[in-house]
């Protein structure tokens, strides 16, 4: 289900939290918004899911306002905020089947045992929640929201304050949701390699405003076309060096030959290692971080605000 979000603009008092962003989430993306502290995620998530209006703009889910529509639209969206509570006295089950009781669901104690299974927390179910770590809580939550199988999940930075363990867990879930499911998932996070990891697309917003939007492979692109060729050589490492040489940077580690060079010299690279049959007992590829485009995209805005002398 697609996401339009068309020159919105919010403000609390005098401060500008959102300043006319407009992109689109294509519909089944897992799509991600980062942006600096108070750049204006959680305040574009709670107008997406109709906590509060715009200003000014417009936003439509699968081509619903949500400000003429927001019932309709509420019953399609699964909201994740940043910070969410549970009665610490019941237990997971119990949680969920509140929930499932208040969005008035058919099914709900199979439903509610498929949720859990999903989120990993069948073992746990029984337990008070008061016994729940951050990360079980976190996906407890997750489990709530899914329950009513929305066509779209907002995930206000899902993982902040989990431990690695719980990142990876709530990681593998997420790609779990994407494959199982046709839901447009949009993610919020401080976490660029987690992004990376999860989205094919993003949005950069910065003071309120939108820096750069579209897919993570075509923003690292822009700023940076080259790729980072590592291989370690087995013998003959003086044959391999030469080999290598006039292919691009090459920077001997004393164990691996790394050689940054252009996409299109990386295929003559890896023919010439390939005629020359050199032993190596490794070769990889690493391609350049979203994070060189998203210090580009907030550079940009330093640049424009900069008085000039
Ligand atoms: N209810 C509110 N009242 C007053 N100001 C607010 C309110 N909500 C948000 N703001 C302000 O709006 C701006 C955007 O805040 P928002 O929470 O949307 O940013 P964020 O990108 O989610 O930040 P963070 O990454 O720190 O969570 C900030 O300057 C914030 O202080």
């Amino acid at each position: 289900m697609k996401i339009t979000i068309t020159d919105v603009h919010k403000r609390y008092g005098d401060v500008v939290a959102l300043d006319g962003p407009s992109f689109e989430v294509p519909s089944g993306s897992t799509f991600g918004v980062l942006g600096t502290n108070g750049a204006g995620k959680t305040t574009l998530f709670e107008l997406l899911v109709g906590h509060d209006r715009p200003d000014a703009g417009r936003i439509e889910v699968g081509g619903l306002d949500v400000e003429t529509a927001g019932h309709r639209v509420r019953e399609r969206v699964g909201f994740l905020p940043e910070h969410s509570g549970f009665p610490p006295s019941m237990t997971g089950r119990e949680v969920l089947s509140v929930h499932a009781r208040i969005r008035g669901l058919s099914g709900r104690t199979a439903r509610i045992a498929e949720c859990l299974d999903l989120v990993g927390l069948s073992d746990a179910a029984d337990r008070a929640v008061s016994g729940y770590s951050n990360g079980m809580a976190r996906r407890l939550g997750l489990a709530s929201v899914l329950l009513s199988r929305p066509p779209v999940l907002v995930l206000d930075e899902p993982t902040a304050g989990l431990d690695p363990r719980g990142v990876a867990a709530f990681h593998r879930l997420i790609e779990r949701i994407d494959r199982e499911t046709d839901a447009t998932v949009v993610i919020s996070s401080h976490v660029l390699s987690e992004i990376e990891r999860l989205c094919d697309e993003v949005a950069i917003l910065q003071d309120g405003r939108l820096r750069a939007a579209g897919a993570v492979d075509e923003l690292r692109r822009s700023v940076d076309d080259h790729v980072t060729v590592v291989c370690q050589p087995t013998a003959d490492r003086a044959a391999v060096l030469e080999a290598v040489q006039g292919h691009g940077d090459v920077t001997d580690t004393g164990d691996t030959l790394e050689i940054v060079c252009d996409r299109e010299d990386a295929f003559d690279l890896v023919a010439t290692l390939g005629e020359q049959q050199h032993r190596l007992d490794g070769l990889e590829v690493h391609e350049p971080g979203l994070e060189a485009a998203f210090h580009e995209a907030l550079a940009a805005e330093t640049d424009d605000t900069e008085v000039p002398a």
